[in-house]
């Protein structure tokens, strides 16, 4: 999917609604643990229901990997599922050496057919490029996380007074374009966010940490709204666990709509 395409989706919707699919076998809800496939059969409710407010769909890959090969497989079938006109991210977090980058690209891009990958930014230039060489494919890579121990690492500075994460967003600006290149910058930073932006101007941001992490909606869309809008909001658990009752669908899918409303009246305030 295009810059161009993701844009005129956020328009339609007005919304900028990602859905995070983490789902947990000990949290679906029960009657749902004696289908063949549960895994499946809970993200295909939660899609369906909220398939009109989500621009983007991010099935976090360890909810699957974790079942092995049963795992990939439902992964696989979700990834079919979600309608072409919903950008998908495969949140994976992968980087590595060049050739073995390329397999784990080919992986998501060729085997399965996401539209993005999210990557480690900390071996660097060849670990990050094969993933960009995919037309019409992003890379999703990992600035300003949302975890209490992005702290450890992500706001050192260096001897000038940088941040390391702005040093991995200035410097992967040599590797990609906002044609092809994301940043994972996390809710919970508040108006740090506003300093990403002021570095990145035109790249989009995926926003995970909205919801049960705490973040403000109202703050991420201050600081980070750009002309194209330039934001992917996640909430995973907020949205998938809203019930864990037979009403899990349509729970879902009332969260769903109260984010997408207050994110409507942010697009109109904003852009
Ligand atoms: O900085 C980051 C990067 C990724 N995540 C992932 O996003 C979702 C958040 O889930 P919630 O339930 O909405 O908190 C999850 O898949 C994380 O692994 C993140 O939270 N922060």
């Amino acid at each position: 999917m295009t810059r161009a395409e993701l844009f005129a989706q956020i328009q339609k919707k007005s919304s900028f609604l990602c859905v995070g699919l983490d789902p947990d076998l000990a949290k679906i809800p029960a009657r749902l643990r004696s289908e063949p496939d549960p895994i499946f059969s809970f993200c295909k409710a939660i899609i369906e229901e909220t398939a009109d407010y989500a621009v983007a769909y991010k099935p976090n890959i360890a909810f699957f990997e974790a079942l092995g090969s049963k795992g990939w497989e439902t992964l696989q079938k979700v990834q079919e599922l979600i309608p072409r006109d919903i950008f998908t991210i495969a949140d994976a977090k992968r980087g590595d050496i060049g050739n073995t980058s390329k397999l784990y690209a080919k992986a998501f891009f060729e085997q399965m057919d996401f539209d993005s990958v999210t990557v480690a930014p900390y071996m660097g230039e060849d670990s990050v490029s094969p993933f960009l060489e995919f037309a019409d494919k992003w890379v999703v890579l990992l600035a300003l996380t949302s975890n209490a121990g992005s702290l450890d690492f992500q706001l050192i500075k260096d001897e000038t007074g940088r941040p390391l994460y702005q040093s991995v967003l200035e410097k992967s600006q040599e590797w990609g374009t906002p044609e092809n290149l994301m940043y994972v910058v996390g809710a919970t930073r508040g108006e740090l966010i506003g300093e990403v932006r002021k570095v990145v101007p035109d790249n989009f941001f995926l926003v995970p940490g909205v919801g049960a992490q705490g973040g403000s909606l109202a703050d991420v869309a201050k600081y980070g709204m750009n002309s194209h809008c330039g934001l992917l909001v996640n909430s995973s658990r907020g949205i998938i666990y809203a019930s864990q009752g037979k009403d899990f669908a349509v729970a879902a899918r009332s969260e769903a709509a109260k984010l997408q409303a207050e994110m409507a009246g942010l697009l109109a305030r904003y852009l």
